[in-house]
């Protein structure tokens, strides 16, 4: 896959002195779902302004297609559809209107089919003539979608596409999303909603206070949140973990007073059944045992306050 999108040491200190961005460096491949995550103030819209060229980086570069962002912006912005996470629409506007018009803002000339097709795909057509004021907020967002889409964009960015809407809406903008993706269309999504990026993205990245913590690909963060790890507290202390149980990769833990074993829910099996035999053949007797999930929320949690001393 080519990569559509490329950033290199951005920065941005706002005027003040506050840094916002402080040298995130990110590729992304054409047709695939990136989601941000990041507390509130992390960067994350700062981030995607800049991308979009509303706002000025103060440091480093980024391409879009090629077109570098700012000595390029026109044919860089051409590339890209935003989907801003305020709800900055004309009330007494008529939907199709609306649409047709932020397509006239790109210098393209009107395209009927185009735009019913738009509409069509976002349940939108049976609303084309209602005036803006008069819909629900989550046909609103979606309106917002039609609009950054009317220019044919191969980038989107979708600020917070699901804040404050109900988990059916939720649902069904996620199938949008997906749809897009399906045309090749290539997804920046931020979200607060951990639940999101794990239903839709391909590779996920963590902003904190302007700076990339990890982007990975989501397959394999679900490996690692599928990980779960056995507490075994033993009658009596240990010393070491014994030979015949070196294959099981244990961990001593509280004085020897307890062995920790990690496995992989998403596996063909856990282990711990031949775990136990072994432990028992060992003549090991236990006092108790008890399991633990990790969670890409935790994880997030974990790489967000680590950064926070
Ligand atoms: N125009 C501005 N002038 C000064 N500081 C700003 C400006 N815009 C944003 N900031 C600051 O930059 C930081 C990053 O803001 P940004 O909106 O990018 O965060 P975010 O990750 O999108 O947060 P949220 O999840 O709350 O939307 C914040 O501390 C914010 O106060």
């Amino acid at each position: 896959m080519a990569t559509i999108v490329k950033v290199d040491d951005l920065r941005k200190v706002y005027k003040g002195g506050f840094k916002a961005l402080r040298g995130v460096s990110l590729s992304i491949e054409e047709g695939e779902i990136l989601a941000l995550l990041g507390p509130n103030g992390a960067g994350k819209t700062t981030l995607i302004s800049a991308l979009c060229g509303i706002t000025t980086p103060t440091g480093g570069s980024a391409t879009i297609g090629g077109h570098d962002i700012v000595t390029g912006y026109r044919a860089a912005r051409a590339m890209i559809g935003l989907v801003p996470q305020e709800l900055a629409l004309e009330p007494f506007e008529k939907v199709i209107n609306t649409v047709r018009f932020s397509r006239g803002l790109f210098g393209k000339y009107n395209d009927p089919a185009l735009i019913e097709r738009i509409l069509r795909q976002l349940s939108l057509w049976d609303k084309r003539n209602s005036r803006i004021r008069e819909l629900s907020g989550g046909m609103k967002r979606r309106v917002l979608i039609a609009k950054a889409l009317c220019h044919e964009p191969r980038v989107l960015f979708l600020d917070e596409p699901t804040a404050g809407v109900d988990v059916e809406l939720r649902r069904d903008m996620w199938q949008v999303v997906e749809g897009l993706k399906a045309q090749g269309v290539t997804i920046i999504l931020t979200t607060h909603y951990i639940e999101e990026a794990e239903a839709i993205a391909d590779r996920v990245a963590v902003i904190n206070k302007g700076e990339i913590l990890l982007v990975e690909n989501k397959a394999d963060l679900m490996a690692r949140m599928g990980r779960k790890s056995l507490r075994i507290d033993l009658s009596e202390p240990l010393d070491h973990v014994p030979e015949a149980l070196k294959d099981y990769d244990l961990e001593l833990a509280g004085d020897g007073e307890a062995l920790k074993y990690h496995y992989d829910t998403r596996g063909d099996g856990t282990g711990i059944t031949r775990l136990l035999q072994a432990l028992a053949k060992e003549g090991l007797s236990l006092r108790d045992i008890e399991t633990r999930q990790s969670s890409l929320e935790e994880i997030f949690v974990g790489l967000v306050n680590e950064e926070t001393p």
